[in-house]
């Protein structure tokens, strides 16, 4: 059974096509990702599947709901914990559920139980009493999917969940994540540009750039579509070392980059010898060379020609970090 189905959604800002096209389905129970660089279309898809956002054009349904003819309904089933946080500082964790479950017109005795077995459920019971203002960034998160979770969602979405944190931190709120999905049974959606994130959690994912799908399946099987391992060759005269090797047998897909070649391949470490001496015999000099087994990264690479822009999405993590300092 489908916990969310999306056929030709379409959102414009203006002129500006922010999400274009996406159909896909989730099964119930599944952890799904949205992979890709800031930009995307990742935040502005989740928020129309949470009725935030009004698409353009396109359906799509979660737990059976229809996202643009029954809005209550698709909300009352739904969990979110978006990037910004929403907690308020000067209460405790306790009264920041507690409010929540008011919201939602959860019965007190019930609401206090649900409480207190959600934040066992994050590890925070023992600091429940706690003002929020006095919790780490890594706290804040777990009480942020706990509160989520109050009036038993079967569907959760998580907007970048670990942005911003360490990877400490980040390991841990991913056993949360892992064990919510196992216990619990809940359909996870989360968006995310960290590609070990992705890797790690999600059943499937959709990598997602410009605002449409370029690749969707299991980790696994995308990493596996791009050959056994990588070689990445770094050379000035790449075009040339390109039209020496691209004929090679064991080759399973060649790139040529902005000043490198990526070459897909099994058993790297058995041909890469060869690669070096036909270059050498040509008068190719190499500036490096690395083998690594695929990463998500790799794919994206494949299907879009750029790299993820880590570098660019730190400096964004930085900035919204600041920001929340402020506040
Ligand atoms: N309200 C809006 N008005 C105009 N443009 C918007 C609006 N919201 C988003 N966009 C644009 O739509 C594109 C997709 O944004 P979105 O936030 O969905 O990306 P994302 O993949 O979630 O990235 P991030 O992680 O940075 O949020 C971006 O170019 C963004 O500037």
């Amino acid at each position: 059974m489908y916990a969310i189905t999306v056929e030709d959604l379409v959102k414009k800002f203006g002129d500006f096509t922010a999400v274009n096209n996406l159909s896909f389905n989730i099964e119930s129970g599944e952890v799904f990702g949205l992979l890709g660089p800031n930009g995307a279309g990742k935040t502005t898809t989740i928020s129309m599947l949470s009725t935030m956002l009004k698409p353009t054009s396109g359906n799509a349904s979660v737990n059976g709901f229809d996202i643009r003819t029954n809005e209550d309904d698709v909300r009352k089933s739904i969990g979110i914990v978006f990037q910004d946080q929403s907690l308020d500082e000067e209460l405790t964790a306790y009264e920041n559920m507690d409010f929540h479950g008011r919201l939602y017109r959860i019965p007190k005795n019930v609401r206090q139980k649900k409480i207190i077995e959600l934040l066992e459920l994050v590890e925070l019971d023992d600091k429940k009493d706690n003002l929020v203002k006095t919790y780490s960034g890594g706290m804040r998160r777990r009480l942020e999917i706990a509160r989520g979770l109050l009036h038993e969602p079967k569907v959760l979405f998580l907007d970048e969940p670990t942005l911003g944190l360490d990877p400490q931190t980040r390991n841990h709120l991913w056993d949360y994540i892992e064990k919510l999905n196992k216990e619990k049974g809940i359909t996870i959606i989360l968006t995310t540009h960290y590609m070990e994130e992705a890797d790690k959690l999600c059943h499937r994912v959709a990598i997602v750039d410009r605002g449409q799908i370029i690749a969707l399946d299991t980790s696994e099987k995308l990493k596996n579509d791009i050959g056994g391992d990588v070689i990445t060759i770094v050379s000035q005269q790449k075009d040339d070392l390109y039209s020496i090797i691209r004929s090679l047998s064991e080759i399973k897909s060649i790139e040529v980059h902005d000043n490198f070649i990526t070459i897909g391949l099994q058993n790297a470490e058995k041909h890469v010898a060869k690669i070096v001496t036909m270059a050498s015999e040509n008068g190719i000099t190499i500036e490096s060379l690395s083998i690594h087994k695929p990463t998500l990264e790799d794919v994206f690479l494949h299907f879009t020609g750029r790299t993820i822009r880590e570098e660019e999405a730190s400096t964004k993590d930085k900035m919204r970090m600041m920001m929340k300092g402020r506040r």
